[in-house]
């Protein structure tokens, strides 16, 4: 099946919903005072982008509209032994390279509970190889949809759960490029005692797949330096830096758009775990979008970067007023 011809079939699941729908409900359950308030937000679906998230009240500048944990998270190779390996925290004395061991560390029992299972899993194989050959192209999503496969095989999720996001259209050229990366992943799961029915799941079909969603829905985890102020004046994090402790996939943050303006933005303060603010005042069944790029370039610039990056072209008042 062609990737244009799966895009396409992901696309018209959405065609038959009506225009807005609900995927999150937000009233308050009165029966359960104690538990915290649903998020003042909704999932919709709007012609020109899909789907969308509205503001179901009236949200304040500056306030935590909600918080998410990952689906799956990766520190990038060059933090692979100075954060945890579940929440990416910064470890207080990480080992240099040469002097780390097989294991990876955690930053609390909790992490190491949290994590048990698909890292048990992880730690069966040697993956030397596959991490090399990432690290040597400088692959980023791979990392995410091997750590994602041990969460498969230990049960924790299933192999569709990233299904409902949206996938990037991926090229012939762009699939075979795929095929090495594949081969070496699977390769490394089949070197070890896991049996095969619990790794069925894993075909070439599966890895693009995961990997199209991840292409266009992972974010790159850059915490937060100084003061929240301070980092309301920075609106996006700049894609070429190397500060990024790890990438993650994340549920409700996939369905925000991008705005070359936005009036939300997602940050990370100590871990992984993401927090997405207002960062000016919006007004009830406005649309709330967060910038997926460094807001400062110029509009061509801007266009090419989220063309290549994420596959549209920006329909923002910003860009469609060409500033
Ligand atoms: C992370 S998803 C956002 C949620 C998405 N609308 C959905 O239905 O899942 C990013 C995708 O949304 C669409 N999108 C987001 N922002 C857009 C924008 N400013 N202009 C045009 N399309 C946009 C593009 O198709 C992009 O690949």
């Amino acid at each position: 099946m062609s990737s244009l011809f799966r895009y396409s079939r992901w696309a018209s699941q959405f065609k038959k919903s009506p225009p807005i729908f609900t995927l999150f409900s937000t009233a308050t359950n009165e029966s359960q005072p104690n538990r915290p308030s649903p998020p003042p937000i909704r999932v919709g679906l709007i012609d020109s982008v899909g789907r969308a998230v509205f503001a179901t009240r009236r949200i304040g500048t500056g306030e935590l509209i909600h918080t998410a944990k990952p689906i799956v998270a990766h520190s990038s190779l060059s933090s692979l032994h100075k954060v945890c390996y579940f929440c990416l925290r910064k470890l207080p004395n990480y080992k240099t390279h040469s002097e780390a061991h097989k294991n990876l560390a955690f930053c609390s029992e909790h992490c190491k509970d949290q994590s048990k299972n698909f890292y048990e899993i992880e730690n069966k194989a040697d993956w030397s190889r596959f991490t090399e050959y990432c690290r040597l192209q400088g692959l980023k999503y791979p990392l995410l949809v091997k750590r994602f496969a041990c969460q498969v095989i230990s049960g924790v999720v299933s192999a569709d759960s990233l299904d409902i996001l949206q996938p990037a259209t991926l090229t012939s050229e762009m699939v075979s490029l795929m095929e090495k990366e594949f081969c070496l992943l699977r390769s490394t799961f089949q070197e070890t005692d896991i049996k095969g029915e619990h790794m069925a799941f894993l075909t070439k079909e599966w890895y693009t797949g995961v990997l199209a969603r991840m292409r266009i829905n992972s974010f790159r985890i850059e915490l937060a330096g100084g003061s929240y102020e301070d980092f309301l004046s920075s609106a996006a994090a700049s894609v070429e830096a190397e500060v990024a402790i790890g990438n993650a996939v994340y549920m409700l943050p996939s369905f925000y758009n991008h705005d070359c303006d936005p009036n939300a933005h997602i940050l990370w303060v100590e871990n992984a775990d993401a927090r997405i603010k207002a960062l000016r005042d919006i007004e009830t069944g406005e649309e709330l979008r967060i910038c997926y790029i460094d807001a400062s370039m110029n509009h061509e610039a801007r266009q090419t970067v989220l063309y290549k990056g994420f596959g549209f072209l920006c329909n923002c008042p910003r860009c469609l007023s060409n500033d």
